[in-house]
């Protein structure tokens, strides 16, 4: 029998038609990612990685549209799914994590009647129940004292802490996947170590895939089995994660790696990546990196395919791929 895996999108456009044209945000996007692993969604700002998370849930809002592509979450296309049957399988099945915690939290609620609600939504279990696995659910995401805190609205929490409350109530009925938009970026980098060890040790206890979005690095390697670099709406290079960190051939991904502070000598000046990404209003022809990319040829005039150039699982949509490894502090 064929594995299914938990999510797996294939060729995803989402455009935006604004009044100044066809601004192409998911531009034929195509990864899977499986049941308790990470998979680490990395580009800079405007690459289409928020896009791509809200594309799978449906909340893509007009101008935007999904325009083509399969989103198949255990098999099943979301993007053909009607939109009472999506809304089900979001909080059930799917959850999303947002940068901003008061996106999923309710401002005038208690903590315990939000996560009450969440799970009686979703299935049929008694309050008592409910809130006993509301209290485990914030013990698990390291709250002290969640007895107690239960009874507290959003505002008498830190940020960090009431980021913490948003993850656990986005793992509460164990989804098969959580898509996680930079939760952490906001954070003290104590804190945010802490939650992304700990959300990935809950996920793969649960079976849960998750996708993480960042535009850090670091961060991707702290918590990702497999990453895809995102660049003005396509994915330009994916993989294992050691691979492609240690092994990158796309000149973006290794731009990347080379503007993360510490990636190589101590004291050695960051290196930038010249220039600035294309508009996706008017993408050029052919690689939209070719711009910037100092390899560019005649050759990068036509878009490359993705290709595998290395086993464990890695591919690059570069015609001239490097190879080799880099030092990275990463
Ligand atoms: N509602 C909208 N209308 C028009 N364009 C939009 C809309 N939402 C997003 N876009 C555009 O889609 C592109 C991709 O945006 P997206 O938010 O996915 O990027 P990102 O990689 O997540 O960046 P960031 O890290 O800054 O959130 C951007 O050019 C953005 O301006």
């Amino acid at each position: 029998m064929t594995h299914i895996p938990t999510l797996a999108v294939e060729g995803l456009q989402t455009w935006f038609h604004t009044k100044a044209g066809v601004l192409k945000a998911v531009n034929g996007v195509s990864f899977e990612v499986d049941r308790g692993k990470v998979l680490g969604l990395v580009g800079e700002s405007g690459s289409g990685k928020t896009v791509t998370g809200f594309s799978i849930i449906g909340l893509v809002d007009p101008p935007g549209r999904v325009e083509g592509g399969r989103i198949l979450f255990n098999g099943t296309d979301l993007a053909r799914l009607p939109a009472e049957e999506l809304r089900q399988l979001r909080g059930a099945r799917i959850a999303m994590i947002f940068q901003d915690p008061m996106m999923t939290l309710n401002p005038v609620l208690r903590i315990d009647t939000q996560m009450i609600e969440a799970i009686r939504t979703h299935s049929n279990v008694s309050y008592k129940k409910a809130r006993s696995q509301a209290r485990d659910a914030l013990g698990q995401v390291g709250i002290p004292s969640p007895d107690e805190r239960l009874a507290a609205y959003p505002h008498q929490f830190s940020g960090g802490m009431r980021q913490r409350v948003a993850i656990a109530i986005a793992l509460l009925n164990k989804p098969d996947l959580i898509i996680a938009d930079e939760p952490t970026t906001a954070l003290d980098v104590t804190i945010q170590a802490q939650i992304l060890f700990e959300v990935q040790k809950l996920c793969r206890q649960t079976g849960t895939a998750l996708i993480w979005i960042t535009h850090d690095l670091s961060v991707v390697a702290a918590i990702a089995d497999e990453v895809c670099v995102m660049y003005a709406g396509r994915i330009v290079e994916q993989g294992v994660i050691d691979e492609v960190l240690d092994r990158p051939t796309h000149p973006y991904t290794q731009g990347l790696i080379g503007s993360v502070p510490g990636h190589n000598r101590p004291g050695s000046p960051l290196q930038q990546i010249p220039g600035v990404m294309p508009s996706l209003l008017t993408l050029p022809k052919g690689c939209s990196f070719r711009l910037r990319c100092r390899y560019a040829d005649s050759a990068c005039q036509v878009e490359p395919e993705m290709h595998v150039v290395a086993n464990p699982y890695h591919a690059t949509k570069c015609w001239h791929p490097l190879s080799g490894e880099v030092s990275h502090g990463i």
